[in-house]
């Protein structure tokens, strides 16, 4: 948990919270659209949002557990991973 608070999360409200920049919003679509590929084989989701036109924000928790949970934080860093994989930034 330390290690994302180090990378850019946050905790707000039982949730861990980052903001992206993009870009262009083609590229935030297509980070939505690998986020998406990668939250649907851990069959957990973040809630995400495209704003601003390149911004994307994603916010974290387990719905079930009301929490933070290691689903949320291994998915944390799966998001950080596809970011830094898509290596234009
Ligand atoms: C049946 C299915 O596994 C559950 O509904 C999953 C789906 N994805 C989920 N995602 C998140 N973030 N929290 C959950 O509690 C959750 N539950």
């Amino acid at each position: 948990m330390n290690i994302l608070l180090d990378q850019g999360w946050s905790e707000i409200d039982s949730k861990l919270v980052k903001n992206y920049v993009l870009p262009n919003f083609a590229e935030g679509i297509n980070f939505i659209n690998l986020i998406a590929n990668e939250a649907e084989k851990a069959d957990h989701h973040p809630d995400l949002k495209l704003y601003n036109y390149k911004n994307v924000r994603i916010s974290l928790t387990t719905h079930s557990k009301r929490r933070i949970t290691k689903k949320d934080i291994a998915l944390a860093k799966t998001i950080d991973h596809i970011y830094d994989s898509m290596k234009v930034y």
